[in-house]
């Protein structure tokens, strides 16, 4: 029988046990119902492919981004935000894998930093996670359908080679998700931070960020070009510059807020408008925002 909060401290501990066994009957007999929920939607999402829609994987991360927003936000009691958001990253997960198995893929940067805990926490104990020698090769695999996710580390400005020059103009891969999205696991991995990619529409979810990478002339030096994007865009961070050799241009990857990924022209004029030698503006990617550590 379901107890008062008042009546639990007058109860011994089999009626105790009885009391958590009832509720875990009635947890599962839920995660049973949203299952076929879900397996309904892969159904209605296989409908679409059979329709001609170009996006295979069944992987929505601003759908998940509300999910998990909404969790945090009527959550009350002792148990802990984070673990709730785990919880959830594991019916998510397991059930995203009965609409469409999927294989995430990792690839170390340059400093040897992988986001292996990132890519287990978040898609889940199932998935088959494979690390590729490279990070061209990881990101092939998501251009030809060998993955269906990947998991890359956060650009740290200033560092040598990073994984987001590699995506070219025609590549259908795209930034779609920030990791940790809620809460941080304790211990190894607590302070790396990752960027799903995958090639997927970008949807919005309420509260956004979007990456583009800007073609710029030369600078005579980076903190000038990143006060003028400061000046042009308040909010905005350079998030990494890359020179590719013998040429009198560099790309920019500039982290804007906002959902903007049909607004790369007036994000170029804004850019002009301030006086940014600015070429090619091109959307890398969007995401939605993490949940800030002081909302968990
Ligand atoms: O809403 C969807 O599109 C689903 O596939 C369902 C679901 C979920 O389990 O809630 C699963 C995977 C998606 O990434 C988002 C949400």
């Amino acid at each position: 029988m379901a107890q008062n909060d008042e009546n639990l401290a007058n109860l011994d501990l089999n009626e105790l046990r009885a009391e958590i066994d009832e509720i875990d009957q009635a947890m599962q007999a839920l995660i049973i119902r949203r299952t076929r929920v879900v397996q309904a939607v892969g159904a209605f999402k296989d409908r679409q492919i059979a329709q001609g829609s170009k996006v295979h994987v069944p992987y929505r991360p601003a759908r998940e981004a509300r999910i998990m927003r909404t969790l945090v936000r009527r959550h009350d009691g002792a148990f802990p935000k984070t673990a709730l958001i785990q919880i959830w990253r594991e019916l998510i997960a397991a059930g995203t894998r009965l609409e469409a198995p999927y294989t995430v893929a990792l690839c170390r940067d340059a400093d040897g930093q992988d986001c292996w805990e990132l890519a287990r926490l978040n898609f889940g104990c199932l998935n088959e996670i494979v690390e590729f020698d490279s990070q061209l090769e990881a990101i092939h695999a998501l251009e030809d359908g060998r993955a269906a996710v990947g998991v890359f580390p956060a650009p740290v400005p200033g560092e040598g080679h990073s994984w987001w020059p590699l995506i070219g103009p025609e590549s259908a891969v795209r930034v779609v998700s920030k990791l940790p999205f809620g809460g941080r696991p304790v211990g190894r991995g607590e302070d790396t931070e990752g960027f799903v990619l995958a090639a997927i529409e970008l949807e919005e979810s309420g509260d956004d960020r979007t990456l583009f990478v800007v073609t710029v002339d030369l600078p005579g030096d980076e903190a000038a070009l990143r006060k003028d994007f400061a000046k042009a865009c308040p909010g905005s961070a350079i998030l990494g510059v890359f020179t590719p050799d013998a040429t009198n241009h560099c790309f920019v990857l500039v982290d804007v807020p906002g959902f903007l990924c049909n607004q790369g022209e007036n994000f170029r004029r804004t850019l002009l408008d301030h006086g940014l030698k600015c070429g090619d503006v091109r959307v890398l990617g969007a995401y939605g925002v993490p949940i800030p550590a002081d909302e968990m």
